[in-house]
């Protein structure tokens, strides 16, 4: 209550996401506020501390039209009230929430709000307003930025661009309570942002052509962030009700698209994560993390300088420890530059840079007696890791956690010649480890519950996912990206160019092909893996088929490129021809195509045209066809781990909702019948045979995706 006039709080949410039931309430107060006499103002907050994170998204593709109106019909109503309307945000406004705050004729937040229009990351757009209101009231420019990335902007720089009239140090809802007093009486007509005229650009038509060409390129296939820009066009050339109607036509077509669906999969699949249960009841309710109050990386190459990074971002001291002086230096040097970088774009992206701490840099193993957590990053080679995991086991203190980031390697026969095997586990970072957002999380045969919770916290703090998953060769990700790969070998060997099959995988959504991802990631790293099996180099039986490993089919060519020296952007030459060594501009290289064709002849391959349905088909339904193996397998918990692995892991397109996700949609009776068709055509690949899981499941009638993981534990119950 303000003195001679009265101020109405609206609380409109008790949690931070608005139902239709909140939209149906604020509609009721703000009508009320408008017929009753004694009210001069109204200040609009959040109840708990929060403003609004929009609206609930958990049903949405069930939402029908009307629902989805009524919040633009609030927010016109708030704004067309002849009583000054103040937004009081607190902490944070999103989506429809901002919407509402756009609506409102003032708007105030505390210093550590953030606002944002976010629903482009869930496949949609501001479907209340936002895309006509916010270019009125900050310009086109700043607008398409915000509307088609769907960043969250801090209070300082909102308050610059004029989303924002007011950030308070503290308590935004007695400041909105005063600025309402103050205003109270000033027309309102200026406030009203559907009466602004969209502020004018000498050069509006080149920018907008030149703006749309960037999102759709930024977009990569993604509807979303495409619509969202048509709609902050219609603003510039149509008046502000027509635009609306334009904004509520693209937002039903995104909302109806199966984009949408896929996204906001991938949002709650991403958090359901964090909920991780092992098959024998251990979750966070029976398990609690130790503290890690100081940690050591052994090994400064390209993975352990990012795990550096990533743990000092989260404020935890680090050791890092080299085996050489030499390495030792070149690693220090490659660390600090990697921070000073971080503090740079920091800097550029107007954040106050902290003073970072400064890891331990040694060679000593001694100055790890007294770490809580050791993460291991040395070469992929187990009798390494075996000499060091001894060591550690005699050097850190009992409760430490010894963590290794093998991608491949089994976690079990490390913890064996440790003391300590129910605290060895697996923390596979993904490269690069300050940038990746995945963790994957592997639990060995006596990994203990709280070794897991240690791990997910862990990952929490470094502001990463973790996913918690069993251990076997390659665990999830890597496991199923061998098949992916394998058939893009075999596709080369019988007719495809590296440029076709790439191009296929780039038009499905990923932003490199897999043999371009090669030669960036190092066509080493592959060769040495398949020498460390023994399916290559000096470990392979005389008289193996070149092109057979086990009476499976195998392509040599990768192999073949490395023996030439050819392993990728960073010498120059791998599947494509670079610039130059570390180059990044590649070129289709006539030699390889030489080099393929005097394969095919001397292996008598007949080249024949593979369509681009068959490069799609063969790559990704091989690789979800071993994501079923891993279900049923318990490897991985679910098909939402396996999807969330692989859009933060592996750059898969979040809009096609992952592998599990995408096959789901593309039906499992056609995955199948294509499996079937594939395996009959090529007895020798294995990984084209049908999984019996989904073969189940196909049998069952292809039940939605959230039940797959149960019919998995019916199908292991031993009951
Ligand atoms: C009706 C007309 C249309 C309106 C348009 C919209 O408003 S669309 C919605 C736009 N808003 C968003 O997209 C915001 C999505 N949420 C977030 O970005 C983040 O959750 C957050 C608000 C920044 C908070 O992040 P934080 O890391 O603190 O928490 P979590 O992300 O882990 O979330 C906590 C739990 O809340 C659930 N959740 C989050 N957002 C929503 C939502 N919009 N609807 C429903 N549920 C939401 C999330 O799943 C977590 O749930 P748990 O059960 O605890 O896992």
């Amino acid at each position: 209550m303000v003195d001679c006039f009265q101020t109405l709080h609206t609380h409109f949410n008790c949690l931070i996401y608005f139902s239709p039931v909140v939209t149906q309430a604020l509609e009721r107060d703000v009508n009320q506020a408008n017929s009753d006499p004694t009210v001069k103002a109204v200040v609009i907050c959040g109840a708990n501390g929060k403003f609004s994170a929009g609206a609930d998204i958990r049903n949405f593709a069930n939402i029908g039209q009307s629902k989805f109106s009524s919040l633009e019909s609030v927010v016109s109503l708030i704004e067309k009230s002849d009583k000054p309307m103040v937004a009081a945000i607190e902490d944070l406004a999103f989506g429809g929430g901002l919407e509402i705050a756009l609506g409102c004729h003032y708007r105030i937040a505390n210093m550590k709000a953030r606002v944002g229009l976010p629903e482009v990351t869930i496949g949609l757009l501001p479907g209340a307003g936002g895309t006509q209101r916010l270019p009125r009231l900050i310009g086109v420019p700043a607008a398409i930025d915000i509307i088609t990335t769907g960043r969250h902007v801090p209070a300082t720089e909102a308050l610059k661009l004029g989303i924002l009239d007011e950030v308070v140090e503290e308590n935004p809802i007695e400041a909105a309570i005063n600025l309402a007093q103050r205003v109270t009486g000033q027309p309102l007509g200026p406030r009203r942002l559907c009466l602004k005229e969209v502020p004018k650009l000498p050069n509006m038509e080149a920018f907008l052509d030149e703006a749309r060409l960037k999102v759709k390129k930024r977009a990569n296939g993604q509807l979303s962030p495409q619509m969202c820009f048509e709609a902050v066009r219609a603003s510039v050339y149509l008046p502000f009700a027509e635009g609306i109607q334009k904004e509520k036509q693209l937002f039903m077509y995104l909302l109806s698209s199966g984009q949408s669906k896929a996204l906001q999969y991938a949002f709650f699949a991403q958090r359901a994560m964090e909920k991780w249960v092992l098959p024998n009841g251990a979750s966070w309710g029976t398990a609690d993390p130790q503290p890690v109050k100081k940690a050591a990386v052994i090994g400064l190459g390209t993975m352990g300088r990012g795990i550096v990074a990533s743990l000092l971002k989260a404020k935890i001291p680090v050791v890092a420890l080299e085996q050489d002086k030499k390495q030792l230096e070149v690693g220090k040097a490659a660390v600090m530059a990697l921070l000073e970088r971080e503090a740079l774009k920091m800097h550029q992206n107007g954040q106050k840079p902290k003073k970072p701490i400064v890891p331990h840099f040694t060679l000593d193993f001694g100055a790890l007696k007294d770490v809580d957590l050791v993460i291991e990053a040395v070469f992929e080679e187990i009798a390494l890791k075996k000499e060091i995991f001894h060591k550690l086991s005699v050097i850190c203190k009992p409760e430490a956690l010894l963590g290794t980031n093998t991608s491949y390697l089994d976690i079990d026969e490390i913890a064996s010649v440790t003391d300590r095997p129910h605290k060895v586990i697996g923390i596979h970072f993904f490269s690069p480890a300050h940038i990746m957002k995945l963790v994957e999380i592997i639990y060995g045969q006596q990994t203990s519950p709280s070794a897991i919770a240690t791990a997910m916290s862990l990952a929490k703090s470094m502001g990463k996912i973790g996913v918690v998953v069993g251990n076997c060769f390659g665990f999830v990700g890597n496991r199923m990206l061998t098949h992916y790969y394998d058939q893009a070998y075999f596709l080369i060997e019988d007719g495809s160019t590296p440029e076709e099959v790439d191009k296929v995988l780039q038009e499905f959504g990923f932003k490199m092909g897999p043999l371009r991802v090669g030669d960036l990631a190092g066509l080493d790293v592959g060769w040495r893996i398949r020498k460390g099996k023994g399916q290559t180099g000096d470990a392979l039986p005389p008289g193996t088929p070149p092109r057979h490993r086990d009476g499976m089919r195998y392509s040599p060519i990768p192999d073949m490129l490395c023996e030439m020296g050819r392993y990728g952007e960073k010498t120059g030459k791998g599947w494509y021809l670079y610039d130059k060594p570390g180059g990044k501009i590649a070129q289709p290289d006539p030699w390889l195509h030489g080099f393929l064709s005097d394969f095919r002849r001397t292996h008598n391959i007949t080249a024949r045209t593979i369509s681009q349905d068959e490069i799609l088909e063969r790559c990704l339904y091989s690789l979800a066809n071993e994501g079923f193996r891993i279900l049923s397998d318990g490897i991985a918990s679910c098909p939402e781990a396996i999807d969330t692995i692989y859009i933060n892991g592996y750059a898969w397109p979040r809009h096609t909702g992952g592998p599990m996700f995408y096959t789901s949609q593309v039906g499992l009776p056609k995955v199948l019948a294509k499996l079937q068709e594939y395996a009959e055509a090529n007895p020798d690949i294995p990984s084209l045979q049908p999984s019996p899981f989904l073969q189940k499941l196909v049998a069952l009638g292809s039940p939605p995706l959230k039940e797959w993981a149960s019919h998995v534990r019916s199908q292991n119950s031993k009951l």
